[in-house]
């Protein structure tokens, strides 16, 4: 983990339902903010919420950044960018991406986020989730929750059985 990662107290699970409510909500807020050329989506976690936001505002050139940090469950490494946004993408708009929108599923300490914003410099940054400290590098999100929380995605959960409530062990 790194240094400035807080300890994962709470958990935050997400529903496929609830993550297509939420990027449905995202789509709605992008909608109103300008004629987006592109979308850059941050692989992996971002090309679900890209998927649905490029359905709802009609968006068919789709680029992927790929960027990881988290080798192993929930401990931050080193930063690894996996592949490069091409240079045509970072060309639209005349320049640094504008009007370009960069998509992930969320920002945590912001160390993705930062990589990116980089490459595009003019870009729109939204996700579907934040935490305190990666908000300031996101434009636009939905949910913000707590930095001791971990999110739960659809994608990384399956159904198990849950014990009853006055059996489970407290602590
Ligand atoms: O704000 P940060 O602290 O950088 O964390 C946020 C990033 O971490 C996760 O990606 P991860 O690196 O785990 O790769 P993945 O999307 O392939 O799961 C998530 O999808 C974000 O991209
Ligand atoms: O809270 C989280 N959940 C899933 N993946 C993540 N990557 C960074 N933070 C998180
Ligand atoms: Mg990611």
């Amino acid at each position: 983990m790194s240094d400035d990662a807080a300890p994962q107290a709470k958990a935050f699970p997400v529903s496929w339902d609830q993550f297509h409510r939420d990027a449905r909500a995202l789509a709605w807020r992008l909608s109103g903010q300008g004629e987006w050329q592109a979308i850059v989506c941050i692989t992996r976690g971002g090309l679900v919420p890209a998927a649905i936001v490029a359905r709802e505002l009609g968006i068919r050139v789709i680029e992927t950044v790929g960027v990881a940090s988290y080798h192993e469950y929930k401990e931050q490494g080193s930063m690894q960018v996996l592949k490069r946004v091409d240079p045509e993408i970072v060309a639209l708009g005349g320049g640094a991406g504008a009007g370009v929108l960069i998509i992930d599923d969320l920002v945590d300490t912001g160390a993705t986020a930062r990589i990116v914003r980089e490459m595009l410099p003019k870009a729109h940054f939204a996700t579907v989730y934040a935490k305190p400290k990666g908000r300031p590098l996101v434009d636009t999100f939905i949910t913000e929750v707590s930095q001791d929380t971990w999110i739960y995605f659809p994608w990384d959960m399956g159904l198990s059985f849950q014990p009853p409530i006055n059996q489970r062990s407290v602590g």
